[in-house]
């Protein structure tokens, strides 16, 4: 323990930077979460020259099994932290499937201006060049970093610093998967130390208007995907179960298929919240563009992928049913 340096607590919920392969050069086809906390933090021993760091195993899954429950407690262990005078920051290590929405989630409900970052790998710990390491060292001494305060919760992979909101993961396999397309990422990692280069302008974190600290549950909210000769199935099945929210990840900048439109306007007059977004993954989706969301009574997306609306409308839904009220929103995360 150096008492000049921060201290960071790694929370650990699995993926591949916990996982193991057969042989070392297992790339693909590895069992992910089998690593702990303590195994993490004892094969970069370099950390101890950028944090004391604690670490805690708050899961262990593969994040295409993360579920809402599993964000509500992350995010009250998060906060519970952060509140703690002796604590500077937060790594978490997580899955790359859906790492981008544990950490949009996280940006929405975080209320703290202390550096939260997520981190994964793409290889697992027994590959060769395996990505673990550097990006655990790397989002450590970024977690640490006075040039993250408040800056919202951070990914960081790869060298490069991006913003949760814009975030994605692009491709399936290579260690350069996450990128924020267009609008850029923030900064890069160098020798241990932040370089900033932009911030987002969004509302995040300390910032936010949403509290989970009493939730123990999210509305329950779904994604239509749309593509040539969808029909009704998906909407009619989300409305069945009970939705109040679907997110209809359309074509092009959110167009309505002829045959969905009907069902989404119905599912509306039920009282079920609409939002219209895209499967495109770049730019705008436009209010009174593609439809007329006045008269619809819609929500759009703005920006915001499909998976990332889906999060924004649930914690809307914790606050409000008020259309102009979650537009509002959508214009402000
Ligand atoms: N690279 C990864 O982390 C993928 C492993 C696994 N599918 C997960 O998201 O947890």
């Amino acid at each position: 323990q150096d008492a000049k340096l921060p201290h960071v607590v790694i929370l650990a919920t699995g993926g591949t930077i916990a996982g193991t392969g057969a042989t070392s050069t297992t790339t693909v086809g590895y069992t992910a979460a089998k690593v702990g906390v303590e195994s993490l933090i004892k094969a970069v021993p370099e950390l101890s020259n950028v944090a004391n760091v604690t670490g805690e195993q708050v899961f262990q899954i593969a994040s295409e099994s993360m579920t809402n429950e599993h964000w509500l407690a992350l995010a009250k262990r998060v906060n519970t932290l952060l509140a703690q005078a002796d604590v500077d920051g937060i790594v978490i290590t997580h899955g790359t499937d859906t790492l981008e929405e544990t950490a949009y989630f996280l940006d929405l409900v975080v209320k703290s201006n202390k550096p939260v970052v997520l981190v994964g790998s793409m290889r697992p710990s027994t590959a060769i060049s395996a990505d673990g390491p550097i990006n655990l060292y790397n989002a450590v001494a970024l977690a640490g970093s006075k040039e993250a305060v408040g800056k919202g919760v951070l990914v960081a992979l790869n060298d490069q610093i991006n913003a949760a909101r814009e975030v994605t993961k692009t491709n399936t396999v290579s260690t350069d998967t996450f990128k924020t397309t267009e609008l850029g990422f923030l900064g890069y990692m160098l020798d241990g130390k932040p370089r900033f280069y932009r911030a987002s302008l969004r509302k995040h974190t300390a910032e936010t208007e949403f509290d989970v600290s009493g939730l123990n549950a999210l509305p329950a909210v779904d994604v239509a995907y749309s593509y040539a000769n969808v029909g009704t199935a998906a909407v009619d099945a989300f409305v069945a179960q009970g939705d109040v929210g679907i997110v209809h990840a359309g074509t092009g900048d959110g167009s309505l298929p002829a045959r969905t439109k009907p069902a989404l306007v119905a599912a509306r007059k039920k009282g079920v919240i609409i939002v219209r977004s895209s499967r495109v993954g770049q730019g705008i989706v436009a209010r009174n563009g593609e439809a007329n969301d006045d008269e619809l009574d819609f929500v759009v997306s703005d920006t915001l992928s499909p998976q990332k609306a889906r999060i924004l409308l649930m914690l809307a839904l914790t606050r409000t049913h008020d259309t102009k009220e979650i537009q509002r929103m959508f214009y402000t995360y």
